[in-house]
């Protein structure tokens, strides 16, 4: 299950754009790593090249290599859509498809694959429910619509949605910018959880939930404007709390800027 991702000098493009200068980093298998830095600096789009979901908007490219556990998933060989499977994805805005019901918004994804087995596809929607800590709210009502979910239920409809297909990566986008403080702080229960089985990549605004919820923390910044962003610093989480290397990075979490 959980997979080790090396970045090695990546560089993405909008265009003639180029967002994201020269970044190299690792994560761990079972870890969480944040991403952290002020708007525009490209957390969002490092994010996204992490399963080639960047190279889905038109004009964007990547170069440079990312690798899962020694494998290139930008080599030639590889289909992008199985990388997407193999790494999931957790959006800003919770998604579930609204009229669809609870049960079959998880298993979206193994019915595409092909599996038809109704006995099956109940088995795994209860154990990804559970997964994603939202059986006991649900599991009398699995027929209803996935819309008639409170946000925060929702959102973790949308992980267990996520988690159905076993992937290897779980990547974050702000998971929890449009939740209230509870449902925020069943979603970060739920990532100390997931991160016994998976590798999670999450990017966040608030400081305090990278301090949460992460074992390490990555810090980007740009120069300006117009300018690539790149990755400054990445440590241990509680190092780059306490006792940063770089003093832009000290500048950022002492809220001197951003
Ligand atoms: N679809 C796109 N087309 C063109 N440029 C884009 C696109 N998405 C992002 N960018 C640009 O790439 C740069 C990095 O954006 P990105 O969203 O990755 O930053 P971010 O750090 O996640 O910002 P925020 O914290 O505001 O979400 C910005 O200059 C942004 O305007």
């Amino acid at each position: 299950m959980a997979k080790r991702i090396d970045v090695k000098d990546l560089n993405l493009f909008y265009g003639k754009f180029h967002a994201v200068d020269g970044v190299s980093l690792a994560v761990p298998p079972r870890n969480v790593t944040a991403f952290i830095g002020p708007s525009g600096c490209g957390k969002s789009t490092v994010l996204r090249s992490l399963n080639r979901m960047h190279e889905v908007i038109p004009g964007a490219r990547a170069e440079g290599k990312v690798l899962l556990d020694g494998e290139d998933i930008y080599a030639s060989t590889v289909d992008p859509v199985s990388v997407r499977r193999t790494i999931g994805m957790v959006f800003q805005r919770p998604n579930p498809f609204p009229t669809m019901s609870i049960r079959d918004n998880v298993v979206a994804g193994l019915k595409l694959a092909g599996e038809r087995s109704g006995k099956k596809l109940d088995e795994v929607a209860e154990q990804a429910l559970r997964g994603a800590n939202l059986w006991a709210e649900v599991k009398d009502r699995l027929n209803r619509p996935g819309g008639g979910l409170s946000g925060g239920q929702q959102q973790r409809l949308c992980i267990a949605r996520a988690i159905a297909v076993q992937p290897d990566v779980l990547l974050m986008d702000e998971p929890c910018s449009a939740l209230d403080p509870i449902s925020t702080l069943a979603i970060e229960d739920l990532i100390q959880e997931l991160k016994k089985d998976y590798t999670i990549v999450i990017v966040t605004h608030n400081m305090q939930q990278a301090a949460r919820v992460s074992d390490q923390t990555a810090f980007f910044n740009l120069a300006g404007v117009g300018q690539p962003g790149r990755l400054i610093e990445l440590d241990d989480t509680e190092r780059i709390f306490s006792n940063p290397t770089q003093k832009a990075t000290e500048d950022y979490i002492s809220g001197r800027f951003g």
